[in-house]
């Protein structure tokens, strides 16, 4: 058996117990320190009890939630938010967007030459193929009468060698598109994608972000490393004597970029493809000599439009100032950004039940594509069927839903090209195609989806381009309002 341990020789008692020869001066001292701790403990309890209590009784923070396909605005509609009511923070995280806004340029112009590589190898399959058969090679046969795949042949407007030198020349790229991968996604994300990189093309390979804050966090100490200081303005941080900054290379290609995005056979070739970078995500070719010029500090419009997909789902707050008429009144808004690929929309659900507003993005202007991550499906109609779930979940009856139409500017512009809405949406028949006749006919289908499925519940709806500041604050502003209102109306019938 055991013997039994006297009180002494516990190690807390022991270490708590004044030293067995303590004189009375010690022992006053001793005390006097000890009272003195346990004042600053009482002070910090007394604290917290304060700040428990405060935090019981202050307003609850309003919530929104962002939802919507992937690439239809949510992120923009964040950094909307952002430049309203948190600039200072905004405009402090330049750098990190002057690294995705290289990306982007880098990623389009990637594509651009897998196109050349593509119609390069059909032309040489083609006119093997006609040596073969006439038994001698024919230098007088169009460029391309052969599909890669060998389904439907394309007629591949005639590549010139310069076309090929210039090819080469911007080869480089490719190893300034991997260095900022790197410099943007943790180290073992960089391994994933570079495996996966292995089988799929340039048109698919975005490159995507956990939480907004943390990519960019991380991506500020990288160069608060590099350049060995702190800054509150990440523009600081850039070291623009660096020999390894991307820009160098990237203004070192320049000239090259901008012959090859404005050569007319490129430009066909293109158009066989049925590719218009002016439609796709973070592009900014037509701005080429600006955004690769020595010093180039992104503006708050490039921002806007430089495109990072989100994975995860992030949290950002704000101090809302709702009062009217100069009132300084204030409130605590959190807005959640998800990510809105397919696979990812499981993860919206636990949001749901504890939403002051759901602002749902459909992006008016992608009648004409399918979804990247399903060939099958048309990115419109995947947007009538989400905003038919939301409108139709239960856990939703006491949510404002707020309905932005977005990317309007470039429905515009599409319609204006000639791509007709009947095309591909059979129900608008033969009306005009026209914004006006477009967008009044796709607000009435969304509205008809919320009547049947959500009774008469109010139908808030905007027509957006929330890459345009100055609308979207209008916009932001009157849907801040609306939800104000909603939920004191909400609270007075709760208290
Ligand atoms: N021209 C134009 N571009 C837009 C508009 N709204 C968004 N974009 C651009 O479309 C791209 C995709 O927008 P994001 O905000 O990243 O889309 P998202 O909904 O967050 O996408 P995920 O993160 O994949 O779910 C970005 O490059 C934006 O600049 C618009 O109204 N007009
Ligand atoms: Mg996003």
């Amino acid at each position: 058996m055991a013997p039994r341990r006297h009180k002494d020789d516990d190690p807390l008692t022991r270490a708590i117990a004044p030293p067995p020869n303590e004189t009375s001066t010690e022992r006053e001292l001793r005390m006097a320190v000890e009272q003195e701790a346990k004042r600053v403990s009482d002070a910090i309890d007394d604290e917290l009890n304060r700040q428990r209590i405060a935090e019981k009784k202050s307003p609850r923070p309003i919530k929104i939630l962002l939802l919507g396909q992937s690439e239809s605005g949510k992120s923009t509609t964040l950094k909307n938010f952002q430049l309203m009511h948190s600039p200072k923070a905004f405009h402090a995280e330049k750098a990190s967007w002057r690294a995705v806004i290289q990306l982007n340029v880098v990623q389009s112009i990637h594509a651009i030459l897998d196109l050349i590589s593509t119609a390069h190898t059909a032309s040489n399959a083609a006119s093997s193929s006609a040596s073969t058969s006439s038994g001698h090679a024919s230098s007088s046969l169009p460029s391309s009468l052969y599909s890669p795949t060998g389904t439907t042949p394309k007629e591949y407007p005639p590549l010139t060698p310069d076309h090929l030198k210039l090819k080469m020349r911007l080869a480089p790229l490719i190893q300034v598109e991997a260095a900022l991968i790197r410099k943007l996604l943790p180290l073992d994300q960089v391994e994933v994608l570079a495996r996966s990189n292995l089988t799929s093309s340039p048109f698919n390979q975005e490159i995507s972000v956990n939480s907004s804050a943390g990519w960019k966090t991380a991506f500020n100490r990288l160069l608060r490393n590099a350049n060995g200081r702190d800054s509150c303005d990440s523009i600081d941080l850039i070291n623009w004597s660096d020999p390894d900054d991307p820009g160098v290379i990237l203004h070192a290609c320049s000239d090259d970029m901008i012959k090859l995005w404005a050569d007319p056979t490129i430009r066909k070739l293109m158009a066989v493809e049925k590719m218009r970078p002016e439609e796709m995500a973070g592009f900014f070719l037509d701005a080429l000599h600006r955004v690769t010029s020595p010093k180039y500090i992104p503006t708050d419009d490039d921002i806007l439009r430089a495109r990072l997909k989100t994975v995860g789902v992030s949290e950002h707050r704000f101090q809302v100032k709702t009062g009217h008429l100069g009132s300084s009144m204030s409130s605590d808004w959190r807005v959640f950004d998800v990510g809105g690929q397919r696979s990812l929309l499981a993860a919206w659900v636990p949001y749901f039940d504890d939403m002051n507003a759901i602002l749902f993005l459909a992006p008016i202007s992608c009648f004409d594509q399918v979804l990247q991550e399903d060939p099958n499906v048309n990115r419109l109609a995947d947007s009538f069927l989400l905003w038919k779930s939301i409108v139709s979940n239960p856990l939703l009856k006491k949510t404002d839903l707020v309905l932005f139409l977005n990317k309007c500017d470039i429905l515009r512009t599409k319609l204006e090209s000639g791509i007709r809405l009947g095309d591909y949406i059979t129900s608008y028949g033969d009306r005009p195609n026209d914004f006006e006749s477009a967008s009044t006919y796709l607000r009435k289908k969304f509205a008809g989806l919320m009547k049947e499925h959500a009774g008469d519940r109010p139908f808030y709806c905007h027509f957006t381009s929330v890459t345009d500041t100055q609308s979207t604050a209008l916009i932001l502003q009157n849907v801040q309002d609306v939800i104000v209102r909603d939920n004191l109306k909400r609270s007075a019938l709760v208290g």
